[in-house]
């Protein structure tokens, strides 16, 4: 990491570049599966300390993003799509931003541990340290498998909302892991694919940087298919039931149907199009998440109604 703190030419910073350095759009999605893992566990909690616990896992993701923002700082202005974040650009000095994840992850991880309990605190301490230090420090300039493994720190968040709920973690918290677990190689290599000139510029080892599109066009192949069990499969836990077993299934095709696309597609025809379809299948990689676990959410609600089905086959 290269220390941009003193090269940062400083206009003040304003409310909105703190906010920018949280990863606000990215993070929204991790909050909705960690509110979702806290919903559907099977300890109720108080509405209001749900919000605080959600809240605070909020503020733990932003956290990480603020980390990874400060060690990146040096890739980012390289990469054009991050040129422009508040560090590189200048609005943020690296040693700020430092100290904005720093606090903000204590923060979170002791009003966490005081609204919720301990468990869920260290757990989250965890996915912080994961995110920030295992992915982003070691893995991220070292490895291709990088996402892979890494991908495990955006994983967590539903079995810390779980763990939030219920003090610890069960079957149902491990499927939603293997769920994202298993989505996020795809998830990343689909925009991989589009943004790999500006990992090449900055010596970043993507898949598609160290191996080449090709390859990584039958890595997500291969993970798309190892995911599809792990989606449909979570629709016979007790978390869920026919509204989500009708949305992995028809997700699930969808989202092969995109993989195997990608996968036969000519790399000259794909640059023709400016990748139009790699671009489609990053987009539907964020819809498809977030209606699994939207889907968990309304089995929850028809739980709670007592309008499931009451012999909904739960195998695990
Ligand atoms: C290690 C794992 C992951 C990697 C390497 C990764 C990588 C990326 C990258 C590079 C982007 C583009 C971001 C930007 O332009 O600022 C992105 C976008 C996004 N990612 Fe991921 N991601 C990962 C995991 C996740 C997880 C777990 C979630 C949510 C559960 C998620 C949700 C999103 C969303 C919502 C966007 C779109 C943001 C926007 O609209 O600008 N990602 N991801
Ligand atoms: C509760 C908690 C702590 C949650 C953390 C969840 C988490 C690890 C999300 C990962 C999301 C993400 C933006 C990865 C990309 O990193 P990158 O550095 O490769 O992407 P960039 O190039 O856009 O910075």
């Amino acid at each position: 990491m290269t220390d941009t703190s003193a090269s940062a030419t400083h206009t003040a910073s304003d409310f909105g570049d703190v906010v920018s350095l949280l990863k606000p759009r990215v993070m929204s999605l991790v909050v909705f599966t960690a509110a979702v893992g806290l919903i559907v566990a099977p300890v109720s909690v108080h509405p209001f300390l749900g919000f605080c616990a959600i809240l605070f896992i909020g503020l733990g993701a932003g956290a990480s993003g603020a980390l990874n923002m400060w060690w990146d700082a040096d890739i980012d202005a390289i990469m054009k799509r991050t040129q422009s974040r508040p560090v590189p650009a200048g609005k943020v000095t690296a040693h700020n931003a430092m100290l904005v994840g720093l606090w903000m992850s204590v923060l979170s991880v002791a009003m966490l541990g005081l609204a919720a309990n301990w468990f869920a605190a260290a757990f989250l301490a965890f996915t912080i340290f994961f995110y920030a230090v295992i992915y982003s420090m070691w893995l991220k300039r070292s490895t291709p498998q990088n996402i892979v493994i890494g991908g495990a720190a955006g994983a967590f968040p539903p079995m810390v909302g779980w763990a939030a709920a219920t003090g610890g973690v069960s079957i149902e918290a491990w499927g939603m892991f293997m769920l994202i677990f298993m989505w996020t190689p795809p998830h990343f290599w689909a925009l991989a694919l589009f943004m790999n000139d500006d990992y090449t510029k900055a010596g970043v080892p993507m898949l598609t940087v160290t191996h080449g599109r090709r390859t990584t066009r039958k890595h997500i192949m291969v993970y798309t298919v190892l995911l599809t069990p792990f989606c449909i499969g979570l629709g016979f836990t007790s978390i869920g039931g026919p509204v989500y077993f009708l949305a992995s299934l028809i997700l699930s095709v969808m989202f092969l149907r995109g993989a195997y696309g990608l996968y036969t597609r000519a790399e000259e025809t794909a640059e023709a199009d400016k990748y139009i379809a790699e671009r489609r299948v990053f987009k539907f990689s964020l819809f498809y998440l977030f209606i699994l676990f939207a889907a968990l959410l309304v089995e929850e609600v028809m739980r709670n109604l007592s309008i499931g089905l009451e012999n909904w086959p739960v195998v695990i």
